[in-house]
């Protein structure tokens, strides 16, 4: 059973054609892991299955239902959660009113209905103890826990990560890998873009990986990374 699928879906801007003829399901509970060189359409991709960006052609199934021309917050409020590349939390809102934020409008909630899910997200993605605090003065991990966090408060049955672990040093990149996998252990769907390829291996079940706009392998990790195809487009080695 697929919790999303897309056929057939295609995107230009002018001239430029950013997602190809793109094709593929993400069975209910696996982790997807999407990589492919800069300005691949990775993130392109993703606005399209969020629809914070409209298709050309093509169509988008999401938990049984068409929802190729459906609105962004039709589809949040249908259990679709994302986070951005670059996080943009409310800076002089605290921690807790972020995620309050988040799961009264990516639920259609009332903050009385959210406030313990919201405390239980803060506990699992170790913000607890910054929840009054302003998002303002969390440090770089801390605001990608939060950016997960508020995707987190909508209750997603889908959830889009986009290069979430940019940035962060080793160990930092190892604190966040273990709070994803715990929520990937609770049962939700993960769609993850990434340059950090080592981040994606310790979750992901499955990788894809688009250039200039088409899929141009999909399958388990190890087996993606040693096709010459990969090593040649992607990791730029000659073979
Ligand atoms: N709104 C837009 N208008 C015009 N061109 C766009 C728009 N959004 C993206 N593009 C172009 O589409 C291409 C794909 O961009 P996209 O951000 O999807 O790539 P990406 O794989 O996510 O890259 P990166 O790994 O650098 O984040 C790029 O050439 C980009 O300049």
């Amino acid at each position: 059973m697929s919790i999303l699928s897309l056929h057939n879906v295609s995107r230009s801007f002018g001239a430029l054609k950013v997602t190809d003829d793109v094709s593929f399901d993400v069975p209910t509970g696996q982790a997807l892991g999407i990589i492919g060189p800069n300005g691949a359409g990775k993130s392109t991709l993703f606005n399209l299955i969020t629809g914070n960006l409209s298709v050309d052609r093509g169509t988008i199934t999401f938990d049984g239902a068409d929802v190729t021309r459906t609105s962004a917050m039709h589809r949040c409020l249908n259990g679709m959660g994302r986070s951005f590349q670059i996080p943009q939390p409310f800076g002089s809102l605290t921690v807790f009113e972020n995620l309050i934020v988040a799961a009264t409008h990516g639920r259609g909630l009332r903050e009385r209905d959210v406030a313990d899910d919201c405390a239980d997200i803060l506990e699992r993605t170790e913000l607890i103890d910054r929840a009054n605090d302003p998002a303002s003065s969390l440090s770089l991990l801390q605001r990608k826990r939060l950016e997960l966090a508020r995707a987190m408060a909508t209750q997603p049955k889908l959830l889009l990560l986009d290069e979430i672990a940019g940035g962060l040093t080793e160990g930092e990149c190892r604190a966040l890998i273990q709070t994803i996998r715990q929520i990937h252990a609770s049962g939700v769907t993960i769609i993850w873009i990434e340059h950090v390829l080592h981040a994606l291996n310790a979750v992901v079940e499955r990788l894809l990986v688009l250039d200039f706009g088409r899929v141009i392998g999909i399958g388990d990790p190890a087996t993606i990374m040693a096709s010459r195809e990969v090593r040649e487009i992607y990791l730029g080695i000659e073979v």
